[in-house]
């Protein structure tokens, strides 16, 4: 049997479960019954409801006692460990409980079918059947207790160390404090809380390590303090059952420092009283913290009362330091030549609790012979063949350092290259590019020529710098550039002068008019009349634009009434913040009084053509009004009479 505990599936809570197997048998076994139908078949279908409600059930409750693990087939130490955990009692009468509601529910599906079976009508049939479905619910939910209890043990259960009660074990135990899971870390990967206070270990942890090609597996426990029995706390006890059960070499370790505020005294207290747990299995007593204290440094009456513990207990003893690391591959060996001595003195059977498996490993281990080379302390100097002696010169490594030594000198290896022609071992070795030697391409004198090219260069530059002509003209050049700038800025200037000094034409108004005609004498009556005249006609066409535009307005918005001059104002902003393709619209309505201009004219025939595919196809578009189903009806019809809420 594998303590895999991660494998048990989650236990679903009363109500869920309930919700879930409605919910199937609903849609397993959907209601296909009217009653018209012949009443044989009518039974028929209700009887199946009831059956199939009753065979979920008991699935589901199968694989809940199936996956739970029975204390009676269990290893004892798991078996224990659990009653220290979750309590046996407890434990025991959940799954008790729950394996009687199965029983129970199947009782009722069975009776619920004989009634079944003298159904009379359809309505008669369909409750039975609700009753049926009822009371197996009721029953159900009576488990509600015992399944969450059960779904909390899982939990936990599922974070248990996987630890295989037959592996090769190493136990470790002692005071809180000590360096127990110093230790552990030290020797596996397991990597566990360390702190300076007690009890930071609180659960059994499982590390890993290798020992002689072979996998053990090394226990942490919580830390036990030495009082009776009766008083220990459920942390304590389960290090107290893994002592009790595993067939491991017991590893007490003992802080001789007293740093973990235990004295030695209560240390030796503790490991007499816990010594009937180690009976018959190997025990190693281990020394730690001997970085901060020597068992040679101790105060000699405790020196005398450990050797007296050692002597009389018989025990095998070691030291330690976790800071300093020394001695722990020492204590390790030691443990695991304890553990394997012990071990070969049981028989396979006895040590692999009969799986097969473990039973293979062990008797193939069992036979094989491991040669290990001897080591025998002797010093083995290096082997120089006597040809060397006789050899009279310098090696090259003497030549290198002759010759200034490791990256100055490099070694003429020519000399060793074996070639058809010896005569070619100097020759220098053709340098190779896209797969032409480059020697064909170097030219002999292409430095001579180029000395020439540079010569004819130099002289050529002279001769140019002798040259007067071109500095006048470059003189003359710069002299015209000069002149033409001048003349441009002299332009520019005349012509702001003449802005300047236009005269600005003077209209007369009314005022003027008349004073300049009564100096002349004449009658100046005629002008204010014509003024008067200019003025009513302005105002008349001011007001036929206004009357245009609240025609307009009108036509657009019909339900609006009134002459509210400012209201009227409002709605002229909102009509021209309208779009253009209203505008059009507009225009068309109004029997084409306004001409519309050629990009209008576009417009419109471009939203035309965008809307004529949805047109022809006679679908609903983005802009249609929709309205949803508010009740759809085959989930408002039918199953939902007797003032249900919850629809399944
Ligand atoms: N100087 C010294 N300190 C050590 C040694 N081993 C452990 N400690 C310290 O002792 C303290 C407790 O170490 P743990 O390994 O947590 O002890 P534990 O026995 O597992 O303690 P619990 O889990 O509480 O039972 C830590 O602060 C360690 O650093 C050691 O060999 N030398
Ligand atoms: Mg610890």
């Amino acid at each position: 049997m594998s303590y895999n505990f991660k494998t048990i599936r989650p236990v679903m809570p009363a109500k869920d479960m309930i919700n879930v197997i409605l919910s199937k048998t609903q849609r397993k076994t959907p209601t296909v019954v009217h009653p018209g139908y012949d009443i044989s078949r009518i039974r028929g279908f209700y009887m199946r409801k009831v059956k199939f409600t009753q065979e979920t059930i008991h699935e589901k409750i199968d694989t809940i006692l199936q996956d739970f693990p029975k204390l009676d087939d269990i290893h004892p130490f798991y078996a224990d460990l659990i009653n220290v955990l979750y309590d046996k009692d407890h434990y025991k009468l959940a799954l008790g409980h729950v394996h009687a509601c199965r029983n129970v529910i199947d009782n009722i599906a069975k009776d619920y079918c004989r009634l079944l079976k003298y159904g009379d009508s359809l309505y008669r049939c369909k409750m039975l059947k609700r009753a049926a479905l009822g009371r197996m619910c009721t029953t159900l939910k009576k488990l509600t207790s015992s399944l969450n209890y059960l779904d909390e043990v899982r939990k936990h259960l599922s974070r248990m160390p996987a630890i295989n009660p037959f592996e090769r074990t190493l136990l470790v135990t002692g005071f809180p404090n000590v360096g127990k899971s110093s230790f552990v870390n030290n020797i596996t990967n397991a990597n566990l809380d360390v702190q300076p206070y007690p009890f930071t270990t609180q659960n059994l942890y499982v590390g890993h390590t290798d020992y002689n090609f072979v996998r053990w597996q090394v226990i942490d426990t919580p830390g036990v303090l030495d009082h009776s029995l009766s008083e220990r706390n459920p942390i304590e006890m389960q290090a107290i059952t893994a002592l009790a059960h595993l067939k491991a070499c017991i590893m007490f370790f003992l802080d001789i420092s007293e740093t973990c505020s235990y004295s030695i005294d209560q240390q030796i207290a503790l490991f007499k009283d816990l010594k009937p747990l180690f009976k018959n299995k190997p025990l190693l007593l281990v020394m730690t913290k001997i970085d901060i204290k020597k068992f040679e440094q101790l105060d000699p009456i405790d020196q005398q009362k450990l050797q007296d513990v050692i002597q009389s207990e018989n025990v095998f003893y070691s030291q330690l330091s976790n800071k300093s690391g020394e001695g722990i591959a020492l204590v390790k060996e030691k443990a695991c030549g304890l553990l394997n001595e012990w071990r070969q003195n049981l028989k396979p059977e006895q040590l692999t609790g009969g799986n097969p498996n473990l039973l293979r490993e062990e008797s193939i281990l069992q036979g094989v012979y491991i040669a290990q080379p001897k080591r025998v302390n002797q010093k083995r100097m290096p082997v120089i063949p006597q040809v060397m002696g006789k050899l009279n010169r310098p090696t090259l490594k003497d030549v290198q350092e002759q010759n200034g030594g490791a990256g100055v000198f490099s070694f003429p290896l020519q000399e060793h290259f074996l070639l058809e022609n010896p005569d070619w071992k100097y020759d220098a070795v053709p340098e190779i590019m896209d797969g032409k030697n480059i020697g064909d391409f170097v030219d002999a004198d292409i430095l001579q020529r180029l000395e020439e090219l540079e010569k004819e260069e130099e002289m050529m530059d002279q001769a140019e710098i002798e040259d007067p002509e071109e500095d006048e003209r470059e003189e003359m050049l710069l002299n015209t550039r000069d002149q033409i700038n001048k003349k441009r800025e002299m332009i520019k200037e005349e012509h702001h002068m003449k802005m300047k000094q236009q005269v600005k034409l003077h209209r007369p108004n009314l005022e003027d008019a008349k004073e300049d005609f009564a100096k002349k004498g004449i009658d100046t009556t005629f002008l204010e009349q014509r003024a008067q005249k200019f003025a009513a006609k302005k105002v008349l066409q001011k007001q036929k634009r206004q009357q245009q535009s609240s025609d307009d307005s009108d036509d657009n918005d019909m339900d609006i009434e009134g002459n509210d001059r400012n209201q009227r104002k409002g709605r002229d902003a909102l009509s021209r913040s309208r779009s253009r393709l209203r505008e059009i619209s507009r225009s068309r309505s109004r029997g084409n009084k306004k001409v519309l201009t050629a990009q209008e004219q576009a417009m419109e025939r471009m939203s035309k053509k965008i809307q004529r595919r949805r047109r022809n196809e006679a679908k609903a578009g983005d802009g249609d009004t929709k309205i949803d189903c508010k009740m759809p009806k085959h989930l408002f019809t039918g199953k939902s009479g007797i003032g249900k809420q919850s629809r399944r």
